[in-house]
């Protein structure tokens, strides 16, 4: 039987507010454990939380940028259970009047456009970090405090997923337009961005959902399209054997590459929801939803479409250009000192990506700045150096941080266009290879291509190519 996967994303964002959700502790990232602590965040008897107006704010973007509809009133609810990383015993969160509901984001898989539904969005606070002792025998657990408190959105994709690569495609659609917003970090190895996956199977064509199973513990794009991967092999081979998925929490293993069972439905937490007594339910007025609306940034399909319209750009390069804002920026400033949009759109999309992952780097902490790779972009298109060398020099670029004049000049890789110079070279090739010659005479027209070939590697590449062939032409 042929089935088919239904799967629904519970992102977690954390945002990037200068204090927590509902106190003046820092939320800075990194600092001694328990430092960014106080009698608020730490739930200590007669403190009283108040609402940090920057993470609502946030939160209104992102819900307008969502296509959501913002509730008129929404309140918080405390979620209560018993665990080491939450020093008040309950979370402060929005249960049944989240701050909004009823959005979409659109996707684009294999050329196939689609609408992905947003069924919540809620702000929460965030627990605090369990560092559990790994050496062997080793007995305890470290807390940390320092994130308890700190603003979170979830947001509650509609379960219109249908594939890992949906998936894929509807985590980074929602990196990009939170970034593209800066209202968090949205750093997966950090943390600030998080990613619980619902997944169910079924027979395809059936409209009735199976039973889902929840996976946690994915720490990057990579990691969350294997899991489902995984989920839906795991659900189908169940079905197939004529047996039934039980509805449970699990997490991947990342080592073992597998999910695991953490907890079923019938020890699912009864968390006891019920409204915070401490903050009044929050209204929010229309004022302030237009006032932010208008602070609303170009978001990447928008800027995809500017980039199509205003430089010529394939859709294929604007999609990859605008799927990151920083790599869209590098784009922009590098095109405004080098107008060749396609060749930069290139040059980005290959070796400089290439490069940037090589590093595990991000575009904004590039090495190599836009001023640097229009220089070298220049140096190419102007005969300076051949495609090859550039490739080369943006190599030691990214190693030294070196501008690309500097580099050419300093190892002497200009390109050679002197006729006689290269002349010597191509006699010497051509009496080299005598049958080479021959068989190009003959008709071959390869052949050619391995005697330009010879010519370069005899310049270390940096003869002119088309130089090259012009004079291995003449000759033969
Ligand atoms: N049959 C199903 N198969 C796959 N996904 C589903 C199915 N039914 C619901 N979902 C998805 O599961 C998610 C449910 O998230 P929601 O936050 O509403 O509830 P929860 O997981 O019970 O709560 P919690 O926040 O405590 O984890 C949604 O993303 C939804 O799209
Ligand atoms: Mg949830
Ligand atoms: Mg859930």
């Amino acid at each position: 039987m042929e089935y088919e996967a239904v799967i629904g994303l519970e992102v977690h964002v954390e945002l990037k507010t200068a204090s927590k959700a509902f106190c003046s502790c820092s939320t800075a990232f990194g600092a001694p454990p328990n430092t960014q602590v106080c009698p608020v965040c730490l739930g200590l008897p007669g403190v009283l939380p108040v609402i940090n107006r920057q993470m609502v704010e946030f939160g209104i973007k992102t819900a307008l940028a969502l296509n959501c509809t913002i509730a008129p009133v929404c309140k918080f609810d405390r979620k209560n259970y018993y665990y080491p990383d939450l020093p008040k015993n309950y979370q402060i969160s929005q249960y049944d009047l989240p701050l909004a509901r009823d959005g979409y984001l659109e996707i684009e898989v294999d050329g196939v456009k689609k609408r992905v539904g947003i069924i919540r969005v809620h702000m929460e606070e965030d627990a605090g970090k369990l560092i559990h002792a790994e050496e062997p025998g080793a007995d305890y657990s470290l807390v940390d405090y320092n994130r308890a408190g700190v603003p979170l959105l979830e947001i509650v994709s509609a379960p219109d997923l249908r594939s890992p690569d949906e998936a894929r495609a509807y985590m980074e659609k929602l990196k990009a337009i939170l970034e593209y917003l800066e209202v968090s970090d949205c750093k997966m190895q950090e943390g600030s961005l998080r990613c619980d996956a619902n997944v169910s199977v079924r027979p395809k064509g059936s409209t009735a959902f199976g039973t889902k199973t929840e996976v946690k513990n994915m720490n990057s794009f990579r990691a969350l399209h294997r899991a489902l991967s995984y989920e839906i092999e795991r659900q189908i081979s169940i079905l197939e054997r004529g047996e039934r998925v039980i509805q449970e929490t699990r997490a991947w293993d990342e080592q073992r590459q597998v999910t695991y069972s953490l907890r079923s439905k019938e020890e699912a937490h009864d968390y006891r929801y019920f409204p915070e007594p401490d903050l009044v339910p929050l209204a929010i007025g229309q004022e302030w939803i237009e006032r932010v609306r208008s602070t609303l940034p170009e978001l990447p399909d928008a800027r995809r479409e500017r980039l199509i319209r205003e430089y010529g750009l394939p859709e294929y390069d604007a999609r990859v250009i605008t799927g990151s804002k920083a790599l869209a920026d590098y784009f922009e400033r590098t095109v405004a000192l080098f107008p060749d949009a396609k060749q930069v759109s290139n040059w980005l999309m290959g070796d400089f990506l290439r490069l940037l992952n090589a590093k595990g780097l991000e575009p904004q902490e590039a090495p190599v700045s836009p001023e640097s790779l229009a220089e070298l972009l220049k140096l190419q298109q102007e005969g300076t150096i051949s495609i090859r060398i550039a490739k080369e020099v943006l190599e030691e670029m990214f190693a030294t941080g070196r501008g690309a004049r500097e580099i050419v000049e300093a190892k002497g890789l200009t390109q050679i266009t002197d006729v006689d110079q290269l002349t010597a070279i191509v006699e010497k090739v051509l009496a080299t290879h005598p049958k080479v010659v021959e068989d190009y005479r003959k008709g071959k027209e390869k052949a050619l291509g391995f005697l330009v070939g010879q010519v370069m590697k005899e310049t270390r590449g940096k003869a002119n190519p088309s130089l090259v062939n012009q004079l291995l032409k003449e000759r033969i």
